[in-house]
């Protein structure tokens, strides 16, 4: 056990001097006093300032402090204080009982700022936290053994997951280290596919708000909930309506747990702040009987309005997000497609946001596909790709690929006949007889000379695929003889070419096939991503067992990357181009070794090298289409040195969790 001696003397470092991201002039305002605490309780400014005088928060810019007193239009203060990035915020857990005992405890009690046992014997005198956490000083690789060790001992997702959400609740620091440097292990409890079952039982698992939570029935108030989001200047959000969670349908104001999982992704893999990641579930009621049949749903108890009138609440919103936080990208996820497209369309020309089912998952494909053709034998020209699942993701990704093709020289004509889609109904041909849905239209084949096809075994026999991708929700779909029609149809020439076989639905309950059959159906031969990860796989043979080892195939890979890139350069959209880049980026961030393995993704524990990669190229194609607003003479500094200084800028800038 790690002891150390008590020293009295202070330190000058300040835990909340800001660490690693540039300061913000941007002051907390708007917030209401808190009229309830007693006067015995109250501070006034001179007794703030006095405190601050006296006690070792000494960074604390008073005049900053009364500036937001007076925008706010205070006249006490209930626990103003500094965050990292020299922001004035306000405590919403401060009840000043003393002054020096209250130091302490706040400390501990607000997340950004506790450092468990890491706090050095001088912070302990300094912030009067002595006595308030054991003796023994641990550095941050001491708690993370501890927790993970906690977490081993869980038997369930839902228990590993709910101990993970305390950790950070309680100590940011810690809990982002512990994902970081645990990535492979921990990502599936944070993110999916754990997070589906987490959102399935959201309303009977909450204890604490982890989000905004904002109603079609407080439609008026959008931009004072909005400002009544803890940390100020958030820089990126992701929103839902719930209508589709992973492949999990509507789930109403449960589907929060998305937002709140990729953000915390947004930190682990691509740094942006905590304090600057805000989740957001727009509760327009839902379809979900189970949900409204609920005596503990906590949603809009009610089915979802009109296209129309969610469309009129989503308007709303954008106007008022654009308003209170006028820097904030904002990341659309999981909206049910014909909303997910036509949100997309309608606010991508006037506001920073872009939508991760259509566009990130389609740069994410497109990246692993590059790998993925070269593995195969069939040069890219030649590829026939078969896409069961017509929804958002599907065209999303469909779209992105004929883009690559287009950019290769080939006629969009040309690119789009690669692709057949089938949907529930069989192959979307132009003369199927039923209403396509605008979204399928640009696919829907001509050329089937009135025959319909029914099923995927007949689409196979007619296309001979060189390619399948599963986007469908449903588990199953890619059965044994799908996968071995698959694979003879690619390998027809007895030429030793591969199949690519990519079953993208989430969670892991809905791919369309398990990794282990991909390997077995195809004798190896596949090549292989899913949307949630799937263990190695081992094959006993006569001679020495053969280990393959799946790709995960998830827009993670892109998300944080675009979004940190859109936010660095400063754009005032997110273009097409960026999501593109961010593709072939991704592509090129595998190292030696991962190529070596025949892996088409970067293994994800090198999630977060290739985010930066995938930042600073969207950077860069930010500023290519005049979206950037970054000064030009830093883009010129940049173009003399190169890379380095684009990374050294990015590095300088994201967050990484210090004990
Ligand atoms: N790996 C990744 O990064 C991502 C995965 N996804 C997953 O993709 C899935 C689909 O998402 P969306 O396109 O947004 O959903 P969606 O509901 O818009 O589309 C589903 C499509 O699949 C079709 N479909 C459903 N069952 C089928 C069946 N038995 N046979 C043939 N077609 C069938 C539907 O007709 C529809 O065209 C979800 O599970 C989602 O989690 C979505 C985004 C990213
Ligand atoms: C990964 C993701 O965005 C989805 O399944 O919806
Ligand atoms: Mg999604």
């Amino acid at each position: 056990m790690a002891s150390y001696p008590l020293s009295t003397s202070t330190s000058s470092s300040d835990i909340s001097t800001p660490r690693s991201i540039s300061p913000s002039s941007s002051v907390a305002s708007g917030r209401s006093s808190h009229s309830s605490i007693s006067s015995s309780k109250r501070m006034s400014i001179s007794s703030t300032r006095r405190i601050s005088a006296a006690n070792p928060m000494s960074s604390v810019d008073i005049t900053a402090i009364e500036e937001a007193m007076r925008m706010a239009n205070l006249d006490t203060l209930r626990g103003y204080s500094q965050n990292r990035y020299g922001e004035v915020r306000q405590y919403a857990t401060t009840e000043y009982i003393s002054q020096s005992q209250a130091l302490g405890y706040q400390m501990l009690s607000e997340p950004m700022w506790n450092k468990g046992l890491s706090f050095t014997p001088e912070q302990r005198v300094a912030k009067n936290l002595t006595g308030l956490i054991p003796h023994v000083m641990e550095d941050s690789d001491k708690q993370c053994e501890r927790a993970l060790k906690m977490i081993r001992t869980r038997q369930t997702g839902i228990d590993k997951y709910l101990y993970l959400s305390t950790l950070k609740a309680e100590n940011v620091d810690l809990f982002y280290r512990l994902l970081i440097d645990n990535a492979k292990e921990l990502m599936p409890l944070v993110y999916t596919p754990t997070i589906g079952d987490v959102c399935l039982q959201y309303s009977t698992l909450y204890t604490r708000p982890e989000a905004l939570y904002i109603s079609i029935k407080q439609r008026k108030s959008i931009k004072t909930m909005l400002k009544n989001w803890r940390y100020p200047n958030p820089e990126i959000c992701v929103v839902t309506d719930g209508s589709r969670i992973l492949g999990l349908g509507d789930l109403g104001v449960n589907g929060v747990g998305i937002p709140i999982g990729k953000l915390a992704l947004y930190t682990a893999a691509a740094g942006i702040h905590p304090e600057k990641a805000l989740p957001i579930v727009l509760d327009c009621g839902t379809a979900n009987e189970a949900n409204l049949r609920d005596p503990l749903y906590l949603g809009l108890r009610s089915k979802r309005p009109s296209v129309a009138e969610q469309q009129e609440f989503m308007d709303e919103f954008m106007q008022a997000a654009a308003e209170v936080y006028p820097e904030m990208v904002v990341q659309f996820e999981d909206f049910e497609s014909e909303k997910a497209f036509n949100y997309l369309d309608r606010y991508r020309g006037g506001y920073k946001c872009f939508n991760d089912d259509i566009q990130g998952t389609g740069a994410v494909v497109l990246g692993g596909y590059i790998g993925a053709v070269n593995l195969s034998g069939v040069p890219v020209e030649e590829q026939r790709l078969v896409f069961m699942g017509a929804g958002s993701a599907g065209v999303g990704v469909a779209k992105q690929l004929v883009e690559y093709y287009t950019k290769r020289g080939m006629t969009e004509q040309a690119a789009r006949d690669k692709f057949w889609l089938v949907d529930t109904k069989g192959l979307v041909t132009r003369d199927r007889g039923d209403k396509l849905a605008e979204h399928k239209k640009y696919f829907a084949r001509t050329d089937n000379s009135g025959h319909q096809f029914r099923t995927l075994e007949e689409v196979i026999e007619y296309v001979k695929p060189t390619a399948l991708v599963g986007l469908t929700a449903t588990h199953g779909v890619f059965t044994e003889s799908v996968v071995r029609a698959l694979k003879a149809s690619v390998d027809a020439g007895g030429l030793g070419r591969r199949p690519i076989l990519f079953p993208l639905s989430n969670p892991l309950t809905k791919a369309e096939c398990t990794f282990e059959q991909a390997v077995t159906w195809t004798d190896g031969t596949v090549i292989f991503a899913s949307g949630s990860p799937f263990s190695s796989f081992t094959v006993k043979t006569s001679e020495q067992p053969v280990t393959y080892h799946p790709n995960q195939g998830n827009n993670v890979y892109v998300f944080p990357g675009i979004g940190l890139g859109a936010i660095l350069s400063k754009s005032s959209r997110v273009t097409d181009n960026m999501i593109y880049t961010s593709a072939a980026a991704l592509a090129g961030s595998l190292n030696a070794e991962e190529v070596q393995k025949g892996l088409i993704y970067p293994r994800i524990e090198r999630v977060r090298d290739a985010s930066l990669i995938v930042a600073r190229e969207v950077m860069k194609a930010a500023r290519r289409d005049g979206v950037s607003q970054l000064p030009e003479e830093q883009w010129l500094e940049w173009e003399e040195w190169g890379d380095p200084a684009l990374d050294k800028y990015i590095k300088a800038r994201i967050y990484d969790p210090e004990l």
